[in-house]
């Protein structure tokens, strides 16, 4: 998360398709682990992203396929137990150090809301130019579950996570994303999201966060 008011230096991936997702560039904390691991991520999801828009002959797949297999390989020997994982669990990272949603960019925070943008690229395209609704729930459940979780709180779990799809979420845009704390009752918060396309609302949610007891999974 980036403090308030503060501007992050976006770096934009441009394409013959005009306007490109930043995604985390130069918003770590500061750490050359942190710094690399961001790269990577953000490669991972410009890939992610290339792949989805191209339509590749069948020697480039063939090739591509070969070179993500070593990489997988690679990878293999250095599998770890969950909490000495870094992929998901970076919240010193914008993008918390992962490619599951797009990354949420919140330029202003405090105890009870957060607000910035989103931007999804083209991998998660639905249809038609319009976002794919597992999608919404999923940076609905990011933005609601870091501010649930933030501040000190107890570790929260979503009980129940209600989207409203209001119109189609248009990708290749910067949309705003709003989520505010509605009320709090012992281990129970309630908390609210939108996301809007300049003045359209495209999808609000309401998430309950339970916090769990200790020892709880
Ligand atoms: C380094 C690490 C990085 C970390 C990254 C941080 C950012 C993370 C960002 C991503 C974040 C992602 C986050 C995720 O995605 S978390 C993953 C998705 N969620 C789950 O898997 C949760 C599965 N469910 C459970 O574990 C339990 O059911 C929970 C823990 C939720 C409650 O079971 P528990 O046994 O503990 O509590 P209780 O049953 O006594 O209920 C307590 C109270 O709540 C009320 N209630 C319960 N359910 C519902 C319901 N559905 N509607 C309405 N009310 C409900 C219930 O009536 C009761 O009320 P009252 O009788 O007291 O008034």
């Amino acid at each position: 998360m980036t403090s308030a008011g503060e501007q992050p230096d976006r770096t934009v991936l441009l394409t013959d398709t005009g306007e490109r997702p930043w995604r985390s560039a130069n918003l770590y904390g500061g750490d050359e682990y942190s710094a690399a691991y961001d790269e990577l991520t953000n490669a991972l999801g410009d890939f992610l992203d290339r792949l989805a828009e191209a339509r590749p002959e069948t020697e480039l797949i063939a090739s591509m396929t070969e070179s993500l297999s070593e990489l997988a390989r690679g990878l293999d020997p250095l599998a770890v137990a969950e909490r000495d994982r870094v992929f998901g669990r970076r919240t010193d990272l914008v993008s918390r150090g992962q490619t599951m949603s797009p990354t949420v960019d919140l330029a202003e925070v405090d105890d009870r809301s957060a607000s910035g943008t989103v931007y999804f690229g083209p991998y998660f395209l639905g249809g038609n130019g319009a976002v794919h609704g597992g999608a919404i729930p999923l940076v609905f459940d990011e933005i609601l579950g870091r501010l649930a979780n933030a501040s000190g709180r107890p570790p929260q779990r979503t009980a129940y996570l209600n989207t409203d799809f209001r119109s189609i979420t248009p990708v290749n845009r910067t949309l705003t994303i709003r989520a505010w704390l509605v009320s709090e009752d012992g281990r129970k918060r309630v908390l609210r999201a939108t996301i809007h396309d300049q003045d359209i609302l495209c999808a609000e949610a309401e998430g309950l966060f339970i916090a769990l007891r200790p020892g709880q999974p």
